[in-house]
């Protein structure tokens, strides 16, 4: 991996990164936090939104005082493969800044947006060897990024101690940002989507067992709420498989990352008490 920029923050050590990922068959960017002390540390990964880069979180969330407190490396990737090459739309709600944590099937998705595979299959074993971790890892994440973090985990419980999000996607095969972005990645067959839904995947007791809690922070001003993100989807589905989820309806909060600033402490410390007993 390539470092290229590095700027201490609340005495840890904050670096974007750029590597040739041969999953994505693209340049892929990245930031990673490492706290000060001695490691090794456990590792939060965090999954951003629609439109964003590895940017977006890294300087308007304001997780590192938390990070360095726990002692947790912070991981935040971009949301997609980049370049002239890879296929885009128009829409800032498909392709480039909108990979939705899939591998696609479709063309002209299929060739770069793998972005299941990069994190699952590269990201973490790349990450795992480059910087002092234990291997132990939590995943968070905002919007299009909490649906990703909750069907990741749920999907890869071997691979994820915690989980949480802000504002997730709660159930992309009913929402139209989700139908169509799973309809131009994944193609028509809907049986193909179910296992990126968390609502769906919850209620099928995917993973039971693995999560003791899962924390999800929603602003009751969000102007996406209703259309779009409908958590509620996930606790009914909670109550019916017997996951427990803690959903905090947080009155007056929007969308944005000053909503996500309020709140991300109080994940650091809820991934820290997993991540490190
Ligand atoms: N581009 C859309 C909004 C997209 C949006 O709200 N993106 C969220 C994630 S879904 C985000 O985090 N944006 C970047 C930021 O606020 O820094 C618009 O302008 O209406």
């Amino acid at each position: 991996m390539e470092t290229l920029k590095t700027h201490v923050v609340h005495g840890g050590t904050l670096r974007y990164l750029k590597h040739d990922s041969p999953t994505t068959g693209t340049p892929m960017t990245l930031s990673v936090f490492v706290p000060p002390g001695e490691g090794p540390f456990p590792v939060l990964i965090w999954l951003s939104g629609l439109t964003c880069t590895e940017d977006n979180f890294t300087t308007k969330a304001g997780a590192y005082a938390a990070a360095a407190e726990h002692g947790i490396i912070v991981v935040a990737p971009d949301t997609s493969p980049r370049g002239e090459g890879v296929a885009d739309d128009d829409a800032w709600d498909l392709g480039q800044g909108a990979g939705f944590y899939v591998d696609a099937t479709e063309a002209p998705w299929a060739k770069h947006f793998r972005m299941e595979s990069y994190l699952t299959g590269e990201l973490i074993a790349l990450v795992d060897a480059a910087f002092p971790t234990t291997k132990v890892r939590g995943i968070s994440g905002h919007s299009m990024g909490g649906h990703g973090a909750l069907t990741l985990a749920l999907n890869h419980p071997e691979l994820f101690q915690s989980v949480s999000a802000f504002a997730p996607i709660a159930s992309p095969t009913r929402c139209p940002w989700g139908e169509k972005a799973l309809g131009a990645y994944l193609g028509d067959d809907q049986r193909a989507w179910a296992r990126h839904d968390a609502a769906r995947l919850i209620e099928a007791g995917t993973a039971h067992g693995v999560y003791d809690e899962i924390l999800i922070d929603q602003g009751d001003a969000d102007p996406f709420l209703a259309e779009q993100l409908k958590p509620e989807l996930l606790v009914e589905a909670a109550k019916a498989s017997g996951q427990k989820i803690t959903l905090r309806m947080q009155p007056g909060y929007d969308h944005s990352y000053f909503f996500m600033a309020s709140f991300i402490a109080d994940h650091v410390a809820f991934h820290a008490r997993r991540l490190k007993g």
